[in-house]
C-alpha cells in the first residue's frame, strides 16, 4: 500500500499513540492496528524462544520512523529501529531537503547470489575446471530442481563460474536469482545439493558449501540532487552546507580513517531499516566494508560533488535482503515495518534502505561541516538520557 504523503506535519511532536493513530490513518487501517501490531515489542516471549536458543525474554528497541522521503517519485514512510538518538531525526531532516531536488532516485539489480561449493586436494586443476565446465547443463539442471520455487517465480540459478584458487583449491559459484528472499537459506541447500558432484568431477576433497555473503552483483545506486538554496535558511548558507559537505566527501575519499566513520553514518541509515525489516544487519554489513575495499583502498560507499548550483549525491552498495523468509515469518513488528514502507519487493525495499542510508550520510555531512555534530545530536542525546520521550 502507498502513502499519498510521508511529509506529516506535527508528528514529532504527537504522543507515541497520536503518532501510531496518524500512521493508521494514513495507510488507511483501523485506529488500535498498530499498536496491536507493536504490542509486547511486535514479538510474543514464546515465538522468541522459538526464533533463537536458550531465550530468556525480549530485547526492546525504540521503533520510528522517518519522514519526508520519496524514493522514485513515490512518498514513502521508513521504519528505522534504533538505539542511537538523532537517527531518525536526521533521516527525516536530509530527506525534507532533497525533496526540492525531486527525493532520491534508485536503481537496484537482480537479486543474484553466489553459493559458493568448495574443493580441495584437487591435483589436476585445469583438468578439473574443464570436467566441471563440461558439466554446466547438469549442475544448473539440478540446482533448479532444489530451487523449483524460485524458477516459477521467474529467479532460480542462472549460471556457474569456476575458479581454481591455487595450493589444490578450487571453487564453483551457483549463481542465483532469489527473487524476494535475502536467499541465505535457499543456497545453502543448492551448493549442499550439488558439493558431491561437484568434488567428485573435480576429483578432489568436498569443503564448505555456503552463501558468499560478497552479494557485489546484488548493488543498490542511489543519486540524490539538492538545489544549493534547500541546504541552508538562505541562498549563502545554503552555498557553505554544500561547499562543507562536497569537501566531507572529498576528505572520505582521501583518508581511510575517515571513510570507515563517513560510512558508519551511511549505515546509521541503512541499519535501521534493515532491524526494523526482520533483515540480517551482519550480512549487510560484512557485504558493505568488503565492497568498500573492493578497489584494495577502503573507500566512502555514498560520495557528495557540487554540479551547477546542486550538491548531488551518490551511493552504491550491495544489499541483500528479503521481504519473505528469515525473522519476517515470525516477528509481528518486522512484518508492520514492511507494511510502513508499502512493498512486498525486496529490490524496493533495498531501494528505500539505500535512501536512507544517503539520508543519514547527508544530514551528518551537513552538521559537521557547518555547526558540528555536537548540538544537534547531543541536544537529542541529551533528551534520551533524561528519559523524556515525548515532549
Ligand atoms: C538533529 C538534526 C536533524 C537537527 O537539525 P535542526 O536543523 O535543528 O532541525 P530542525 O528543528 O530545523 O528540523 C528540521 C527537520 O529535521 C527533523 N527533525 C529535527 N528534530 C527532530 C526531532 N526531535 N524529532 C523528529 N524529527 C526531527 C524534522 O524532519 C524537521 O522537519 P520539521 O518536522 O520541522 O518539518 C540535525 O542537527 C542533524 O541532522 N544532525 C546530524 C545527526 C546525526 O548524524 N546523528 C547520527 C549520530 S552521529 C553519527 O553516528 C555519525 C557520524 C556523525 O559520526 C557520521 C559521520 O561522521 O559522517
Ligand atoms: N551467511 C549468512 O548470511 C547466513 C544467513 N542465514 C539466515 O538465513 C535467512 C535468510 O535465508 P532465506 O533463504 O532468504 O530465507 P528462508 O529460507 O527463510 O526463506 C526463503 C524461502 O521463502 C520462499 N519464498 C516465498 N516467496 C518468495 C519470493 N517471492 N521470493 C523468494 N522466495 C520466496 C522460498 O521457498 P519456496 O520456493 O519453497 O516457497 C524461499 O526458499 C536469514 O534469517 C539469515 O540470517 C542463514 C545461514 C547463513
Amino acid at each position: 500500500m502507498s502513502v499519498s504523503t510521508s511529509q506529516l506535519p506535527g508528528f514529532r511532536t504527537m504522543t507515541l499513540e497520536q503518532r501510531l493513530r496518524c500512521l493508521a490513518e494514513t495507510l488507511g487501517r483501523e485506529p488500535g492496528d498498530f499498536a496491536t501490531a507493536l504490542a509486547n515489542a511486535g514479538l510474543e516471549e514464546a515465538t522468541a524462544n522459538a526464533m533463537v536458543e536458550n531465550a530468556i525474554g525480549v530485547l526492546g528497541l525504540p521503533f520510528g520512523v522517518a519522514l519526508n522521503f520519496q524514493v522514485n517519485g513515490r512518498d514513502v514512510l521508513v521504519p528505522m529501529a534504533t538505539e542511537e538518538p538523532s537517527v531518525i531525526a536526521a533521516a527525516s531532516h536530509a530527506a525534507k531537503r532533497t525533496r526540492a531536488g525531486g527525493g532520491f532516485e534508485a536503481s537496484v539489480d537482480r537479486s543474484i547470489m553466489a553459493a559458493q561449493i568448495e574443493v580441495h586436494d584437487v591435483s589436476e586443476p585445469e583438468e578439473a575446471l574443464g570436467r566441471l565446465r563440461e558439466a554446466q547443463a547438469e549442475l544448473l539442471g539440478r540446482a533448479n530442481e532444489v530451487a523449483k520455487g524460485l524458477v516459477e517465480r521467474g529467479g532460480g540459478a542462472t549460471e556457474l563460474e569456476f575458479r581454481a584458487l591455487g595450493d589444490g583449491f578450487l571453487v564453483v559459484h551457483v549463481l542465483v536469482d532469489c527473487c524476494d528472499a535475502m536467499g541465505a537459506n535457499l543456497l545453502n541447500g543448492i551448493a549442499e545439493a550439488l558439493g558431491p558432484r561437484v568434488a567428485e568431477l573435480a576429483g578432489g576433497t568436498l569443503g564448505l558449501r555456503i552463501l558468499s555473503n560478497y552479494c557485489d552483483r546484488r548493488c543498490v545506486r542511489v543519486r540524490a540532487r539538492v538545489p544549493f538554496e534547500a541546504l541552508g535558511c538562505s541562498r549563502a548558507a545554503g552555498d557553505v552546507a554544500a561547499h562543507g559537505v562536497a569537501s566531507a566527501s572529498r576528505f572520505a575519499e582521501l583518508d581511510v580513517y575517515r571513510a570507515v566513520t563517513h560510512n558508519k553514518g551511511v549505515m546509521n541509515g541503512v541499519d535501521a531499516v534493515a532491524l526494523a525489516t526482520g533483515n540480517d544487519t551482519r550480512a549487510i554489513e560484512a557485504a558493505a566494508h568488503a565492497y568498500a575495499a573492493r578497489s584494495g583502498v577502503y573507500k566512502p560507499l555514498a560520495t557528495w560533488r557540487l554540479a551547477g548550483g546542486e550538491l548531488v549525491g551518490e551511493l552504491e552498495m550491495p544489499l541483500s535482503v528479503g521481504v519473505v523468509g528469515g525473522a519476517l515469518r515470525a516477528h509481528r513488528g518486522a512484518r508492520l515495518a514492511l507494511e510502513l514502507i508499502g512493498t512486498r519487493s525486496a529490490g524496493e525495499l533495498a531501494m528505500v534502505m539505500g535512501a536512507a542510508g544517503l539520508a543519514t550520510n547527508l544530514a551528518a555531512l551537513r552538521a559537521l561541516s557547518t555547526e558540528g555534530i555536537q548540538r544537534g545530536h547531543m541536544s537529542l542525546h541529551h533528551r534520551a538520557s533524561t528519559g523524556r520521550i515525548t515532549p
